[in-house]
């Protein structure tokens, strides 16, 4: 009996009916209709409607299901195939050799069959040799170099056919268009993927989004549409990059004997591969590999969803051959999916150590890279809008790394009638003060401030014993609930008044662990400066700012007398900080909280006030315009600001620089006509460095 592959999942969403409610043949021709109609969306239209995870669900359920009824198998099945049909929009490129697909292994025993059938087809008595590599999250590409000209460069397509993109090929500035060998080979065709950066994607988006188009679901797909624009010019602008993986056909030169050896080859020619690859033996030996990614995969600046392994003698991938759509000789090795589906049950909201309020979607237990996930968060609510999500919705969800859940987009095919929409609640749900939000800011926050609300609060309470605060250790958020909702403190200064009786009364609390607590209390009133302004929790004011203001006065009584004017001399300290300090020392609960810190025996060294800091942009007038690659316009100002310039909304002669990004309009044109100096981000960078 085939087994529905949904059921080793977590709870699902209820969208595929259940494979035993109808025949078979039914339920197969439903998946290959279904496979087939997201595969349009993914591969020809760029623009997928579900996430991987659930396509991939389906299609092993059709896998399954043909394997115990054969006679299911037709040809038109997505089983059987390889991507989807070139746009007809683009010239048709019939590949020399056919780019076809990998079989995907999730597991370790998908490994250990993976390996025993290489050793099976080769006849090994000892361990197969493997060059390992990482799987690229990209689209494939086919590079056919002429005596070492680039001449012809197309997509995958279907396989057999794929798009001409030669023109768009070449504005990507990673692809060589000239090979650097003395003696390249008369026709060579290069297999390789072209991705985008994750940095370059967030950029891209945000474009898309000012500039009120579309934004692109994941890199990939983004990488995908990119490339395959009608015009060159905008895929010129849109930082792809391409490593080299393969090899099609090649006539005129020597094959090297092994895929190592070929990727080293194509290195030495300007070709760019990626420098995480080795070559192993065994069935051990890649399960290292697949370890050692996996560590890395957070920090590398693409997406990639696993490693391929691939029988490293090209003599031996020969011999082992291929099935109907992948090669046998090599496998990748999936990581567990990032992206989920599953349903928004509610959207609450969470309140923050600022007063912060974010709406968290409460979700339908759903199983994301390794955890079971309930909560989403959805940042802030112009966010909400944005993304339009609403009570009831089949939604994305992404979990990368140890980032906290999101929620990415919604499902529009799958919204029913009774969805509701999210509205921001008008107090606080914790302690029922009004909810504000001035004008100009993103997020809404609870007006009750830490004296009246408990939230507040335990989030003020947990940063300042957090380990880069005081580093109280032994003093979690459970014991925080507790003290606080149990009154038995209210601020930090507090919690050096707790005795072991105190504490002992509450639960899960043994003597031994109160002990321990209270040592910790003792040890932690021995800090410094830097530590103390930074567990205070002002807005804005995170451990680098933290350590300036430490440094730059020397003494916390020279701090808490700082006027605004004082603060802003203070390198890094812009206008917006500034602000945030003077409003919390102009509270006198802020002020008695020091007070009552310092009377506890809160110590610390002190030092001379530092010399003034040179003002390196004072009296100069910047002007902002376009989008900047890498800082937004307000972090840009901020900068500026912070080394005492001033930033003005038009160019006139007295403007000193102009700062131009991308998609820069008429002030830039004017900064022309008036020969005032125009800066890119770089050099605005550069400027603040060397000043
Ligand atoms: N969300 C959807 O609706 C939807 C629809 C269709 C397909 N998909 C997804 O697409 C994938 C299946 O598609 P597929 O057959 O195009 O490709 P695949 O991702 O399963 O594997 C083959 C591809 O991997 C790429 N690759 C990356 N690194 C490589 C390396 N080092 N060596 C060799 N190849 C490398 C190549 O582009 C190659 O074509 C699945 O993950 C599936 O979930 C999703
Ligand atoms: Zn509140």
């Amino acid at each position: 009996m085939p087994t529905d592959s949904r059921t080793d999942a977590a709870p699902d969403v209820p969208l595929i009916p259940a494979a035993d409610r109808g025949d078979w043949s039914e339920r197969a021709a439903w998946l290959k209709a279904e496979l087939n109609r997201h595969s349009h969306a993914y591969y020809v239209l760029d623009n997928p409607t579900i996430p991987d995870a659930e396509y991939d669900k389906l299609f092993r359920e059709l896998v399954s299901l043909e394997e115990a009824h054969p006679d299911l198998v037709t040809s038109d099945s997505p089983t059987q195939r390889v991507g989807g049909k070139p746009l007809p929009q683009f010239e048709q490129v019939r590949h020399a050799v056919p780019m076809l697909s990998l079989n995907n292994a999730f597991g370790d025993d998908d490994i250990a069959g993976f390996d025993r059938r290489v050793r099976e087809g080769l006849q090994l008595d000892g361990e197969a040799e493997y060059s390992t590599e990482l799987k690229f999250d990209g689209l494939a590409i086919s590079l056919r170099y002429e005596n070492g000209m680039l001449v012809q460069a197309a997509t995958r397509g279907d396989g057999m056919t794929g798009e001409n993109v030669t023109a768009n090929i070449r504005t990507v500035r990673a692809i060589p268009l000239r090979l650097h060998a003395a003696n390249p080979p008369a026709v060579l065709d290069v297999r390789g993927e072209v991705l985008m950066y994750k940095s370059d994607f967030a950029r891209l988006n945000e474009r898309q989004r000012e500039a009120g188009q579309k934004e692109f679901a994941n890199p990939r797909n983004a990488a995908a549409g990119s490339l395959r624009q009608l015009d060159p010019r905008i895929t010129a602008q849109r930082s792809l990059r391409f490593f080299a993986y393969g090899i099609g056909l090649l006539e005129g030169g020597a094959m090297p004997e092994s895929h190592a050896a070929l990727l080293d080859w194509y290195a030495g020619m300007g070709l760019p591969v990626c420098k995480e690859r080795a070559v192993v033996r065994g069935a051990a030996g890649v399960l290292e590999f697949f370890q050692s990614i996996a560590a890395k995969r957070p920090k590398l600046p693409y997406d990639i969803d696993g490693v391929v392994y691939k029988v490293n003698r090209l003599d031996q991938q020969q011999k082992l051959g291929f099935v109907s759509r992948a090669p046998r000789f090599a496998i990748a090795h999936k990581f567990p999916a990032e992206e989920a589906m599953t349903v928004v049950q509610d959207i609450g909201v969470q309140v923050g150590r600022t007063g912060a309020i974010t709406p968290v979607a409460r979700l339908a237990p759903v199983f994301v890279s390794g955890v079971t996930v309930t909560n989403a968060t959805l940042h802030n609510e112009d966010e909400v809008r944005r993304k339009d999500i609403r009570i009831g919705d089949t939604v994305i969800v992404r979990r990368a790394g140890d980032v906290i859940p999101e929620v990415v987009s919604y499902v529009p095919e799958l919204r029913k009638d009774d969805v509701r929409e999210f509205v921001m609640p008008a107090q606080c749900p914790v302690c029922g003060s009004p909810i504000v939000r001035p004008e100009e800011e993103a997020v809404a926050r609870c007006s009750g401030g830490w004296v009246k609300c408990p939230a507040q609060r335990k989030g003020g309470l947990l940063h300042f014993v957090s380990r880069r605060a005081m580093d109280i250790e032994g003093l979690g958020e459970q014991l925080v609930d507790q003290l606080v909702d149990r009154q038995v403190i209210t601020t930090a200064a507090d919690l050096y008044k707790l005795g072991l009786s105190a504490l002992s009364e509450l639960d899960r609390m043994a003597e031994k662990s109160a002990q321990n607590v209270l040592k910790a209390l003792e040890k932690s009133k021995s800090t410094s400066l830097p530590r103390f302004i930074y567990a205070l929790g002002i807005r804005h004011v995170g451990e680098a700012t933290a350590k300036e203001l430490a440094k730059h006065f020397g003494s916390l009584d020279r701090f808490l007398d700082a006027s605004e004017e004082a603060l802003l001399e203070v390198p890094d300290i812009g206008p917006v900080v500034a602000r945030s300090i003077t409003a919390f020392l102009a509270d006198p609960l802020n002020r008695e909280l020091v007070e009552q810190l310092r009377a506890a025996g809160v110590h610390w060294q002190e030092h001379e006030p530092a010399a003034a800091a040179p003002k390196p942009f004072a009296g100069k007038t910047f002007v902002l315009t376009g989008t900047l690659p890498a800082m937004t316009r307000d972090e840009a100002a901020e900068r500026i600001e912070a080394a005492g310039g001033k930033v003005a909304g038009s160019v006139s002669k007295k403007t000193s620089y102009v700062v131009a990004g991308e998609e820069a309009g008429s002030k830039l044109t004017k900064a022309q006509e008036l020969g005032i100096p125009v800066l890119d981000e770089a050099g605005l960078l550069r400027l603040l460095e060397e000043s």
